[in-house]
Formats: structure tokens, C-alpha cells, sequence
């Protein structure tokens, strides 16, 4: 009698930014971030006291805007529910097989070289590195997976999602969750707003960073999913979040939420590149750019919400980890985008449409 082969261990990595939990890590979570050569490209002899002096200056205003939202981060409480529903999703998916999903924040707990001890002592026989950024960027996905490589020492074989710009569960959770807010809205004029978190201009066009384009990309194929539905929207992608004095991606969430003053037209704003709640929505678009809209008189001004644990979602982020399982050898999608993402498949998706 044959016996039934042992299942699989196997672990998903979700990777995230982090945020801080408590008032008195808002300072050192800064540091960890501006110290992050993937945000300031200088080399660590200026980088590091940079950073320790950019934190110091930004603590209060940050501390103030973090106690907005209880004191701490909702980041992390967010993501664990993510990771709760996605790990039930694969279980029952891959019977047989054991599925533990874990969460390694890029800038605060559970920092990712503690999550790799973490799935090390798992055992697993496989590893997805799944990036809660549905966009790759050279500042979030790739620094997020250099430490990770850097860091985990553990067995089994690893295979990367590098980015789901328009994976259907993911445009349809956001198609679903703008169309809610749409009939909200009502009759009067009303453009959709789609506010990404910038990047400086010159990593887009001085390292080729994809991340503006797969924005693109995520925004032509919401749009589509929602006119099947409606007919024609009026649309603009802007970006949110601009820190520091360089020049970055345009135009401004503030200037596209002025310009709709000026066009007459009222707003709903979605976050096109977060998949949780956190301070860039909870407070800057609900807050700073809601006073912002109401100075400008532009009525009604909706947010659509953060995908979060929306059940289509969860339902791509499974269908990514067994297709990135499905993948054999040295996977060329993960590999590429960690070595030379320039070379990766979800970069020639676009053009093979
Ligand atoms: C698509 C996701 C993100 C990109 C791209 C990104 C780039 C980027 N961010 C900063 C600076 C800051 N980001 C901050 C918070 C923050 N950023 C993201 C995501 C992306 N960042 C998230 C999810 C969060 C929220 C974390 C949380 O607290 O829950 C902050 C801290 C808040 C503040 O002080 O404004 C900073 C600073 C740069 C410089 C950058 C690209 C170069
Ligand atoms: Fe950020
Ligand atoms: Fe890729």
C-alpha cells in the first residue's frame, strides 16, 4: 500500500512598511526609513546622521499626526488580519499542506530580520515573498526583499510575486469599493481621484523605477472594470505624501483636489498604491485633504476605502502564492525583479495586451 506523501510547509512572507505603535517609536522608525539607502541614495558616512537629523525634526509634527490615530500605526493590526484571512484561504486551498503566513515590516515591528529567524525555525520547504505593494518600487518592494535575502538563512525554496498592478481580485476589490462610493455621491458631477503615495521624479527617470507605470497600469485597469459597469468616469491619477525638497511624480494630490474646486466637480478619492489603512489615508486624505477640499469648496469629497480584507482580494493574493508555487527551478519573475526587474514578466505584461 503506498502512503500518502507528507504535505508541504510552506511559508508566505507578507512585506509591508511598518509603523510605529506607540508615540516613542515614532522617532526611531523615522530614522529606520530615512536611514534606508532605497529612500536617500547617499552613502551611510552622510546618510546616517541625515537621518537621525531628519527624524529629530519631523518627530513632533509625525507624533502629532500618529495620536490622531489613537497614539500608533494601524499598519500592523491591519495587515495580521490580511494575513489571518489569506492564511485560511490557502489551507483550505492546499489541503494536504501546511500554510503559515508571516509579516516582516520593512521599518518597524516585526522587523524582517526577525521574521526571518521566525520562518527559519517554521522549517519550511517552500517560501513566497508576497509584497503587500501591488506596484513595484525600488523604494518598497525591492529594499523590502534585499534585506529579506540579506537576512533569512532558513531552508526551502523561494519564489518571489514582485507585483499584481492588475490582478483581477485586486482592481475588482478597488472597482467594487469606488462604485460604493460612486452611487453615495449621487447625480452632480463627480471625478474620481486615484492618489498614489509619490516618489521622487528622479528615480522614475534616472533608475528606470517601474512604479509610475505599474500605477498606470493599476489605474487603466480600474477605470476599465468600472465603465463595464457605468459607462464613462471622469478620472485623474495624482500623488500624495511628497516629503523633503526634491521633485517628485505630479501632479499633487492638493493640486488635483484644486482643481476639481475650480472644475465645479465634487471628489472620490482612492488609495491606488496602499492595500490598508494607515496615516497616509486615515489622516492625510481624510483630514488634510478633506479640510483641504472643503476650503475649496468641492462637495461632496468621498474616500473610497483601503482594500484591507476585501474577500476578492484575499482571493488574488492566494491565486498569486500558488501561482508563484506552480513556478519550477530558479523562478525568472521573482529572480528578475530582485536582480534586474527591468527584465521581469509583469514588465512586459502591458505591451503583450
Ligand atoms: C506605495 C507605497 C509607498 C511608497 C512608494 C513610499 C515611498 C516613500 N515614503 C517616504 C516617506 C515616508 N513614508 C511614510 C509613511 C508611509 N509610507 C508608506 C508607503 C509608501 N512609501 C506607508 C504605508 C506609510 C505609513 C506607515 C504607517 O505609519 O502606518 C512616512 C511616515 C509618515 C510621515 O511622517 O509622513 C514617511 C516619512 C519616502 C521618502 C518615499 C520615497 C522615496
Ligand atoms: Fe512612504
Ligand atoms: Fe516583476
Amino acid at each position: 500500500m503506498t502512503q500518502p506523501l507528507p504535505g508541504r510547509r510552506i511559508a508566505v512572507v507578507l512585506f509591508n512598511l511598518g509603523g510605529p505603535d506607540d508615540q516613542a517609536s515614532v522617532k526611531p522608525f523615522l530614522f529606520n526609513l530615512f536611514n534606508d539607502p532605497a529612500i536617500i541614495g547617499l552613502p551611510g558616512i552622510v546618510r546616517t546622521p541625515l537621518a537621525k537629523l531628519i527624524s529629530s525634526r519631523r518627530e513632533a509634527s509625525a507624533q502629532a499626526n500618529y495620536s490622531l490615530m489613537g497614539g500608533g500605526s494601524p499598519l500592523l493590526p491591519g495587515t495580521r488580519l490580511q494575513a489571518e484571512a489569506l492564511e485560511a484561504v490557502l489551507n483550505a486551498r492546499l489541503a494536504g499542506d501546511e500554510v503559515r503566513v508571516f509579516i516582516a515590516m520593512r521599518y518597524w515591528r516585526p522587523l524582517t530580520d526577525q521574521t526571518a529567524v521566525e520562518v527559519a525555525a517554521f522549517a519550511p520547504d517552500e517560501v513566497v515573498l508576497l509584497p503587500l505593494y501591488p506596484q513595484f518600487s525600488t523604494t518598497t518592494t525591492q529594499s523590502s526583499l534585499k534585506i529579506w535575502n540579506e537576512t533569512y538563512a532558513g531552508s526551502g525554496v523561494s519564489r518571489t510575486v514582485c507585483c499584481y498592478p492588475r490582478a483581477d481580485g485586486w482592481v475588482e476589490a478597488q472597482a467594487q469599493a469606488i462604485a460604493s462610493k460612486l452611487d453615495e455621491a449621487g447625480d452632480g458631477p463627480v471625478r474620481v481621484l486615484f492618489s498614489a503615495h509619490g516618489i521622487p521624479e528622479k528615480l522614475v527617470s534616472g533608475k528606470g523605477d517601474p512604479y509610475q507605470e505599474q500605477v498606470e497600469t493599476t489605474v487603466a485597469a480600474v477605470v476599465a472594470a468600472i465603465e463595464r459597469d457605468r459607462g464613462p468616469i471622469d478620472h485623474a491619477l495624482c500623488y500624495q505624501s511628497r516629503v523633503g525638497p526634491m521633485k517628485w511624480l505630479g501632479p499633487s494630490t492638493p493640486e488635483a483636489i484644486e482643481q476639481a474646486g475650480r472644475d465645479g466637480v465634487g471628489v472620490v478619492i482612492t488609495p491606488i498604491a496602499f492595500v490598508s489603512e494607515h496615516i497616509e489615508t486615515l489622516v492625510e486624505l481624510d483630514i488634510e485633504y478633506g479640510e483641504l477640499a472643503h476650503d475649496k469648496g468641492v462637495s461632496p469629497y468621498l474616500r473610497a476605502p483601503a482594500v484591507g480584507t476585501a474577500p476578492v482580494f484575499i482571493e488574488a493574493l492566494a491565486a498569486a502564492t500558488i501561482d508563484a508555487l506552480g513556478r519550477t527551478g530558479v523562478a525568472p519573475f521573482g529572480l528578475g525583479c530582485q536582480t534586474d526587474w527591468k527584465a521581469c514578466p509583469c514588465r512586459n505584461e502591458r505591451s503583450a495586451a
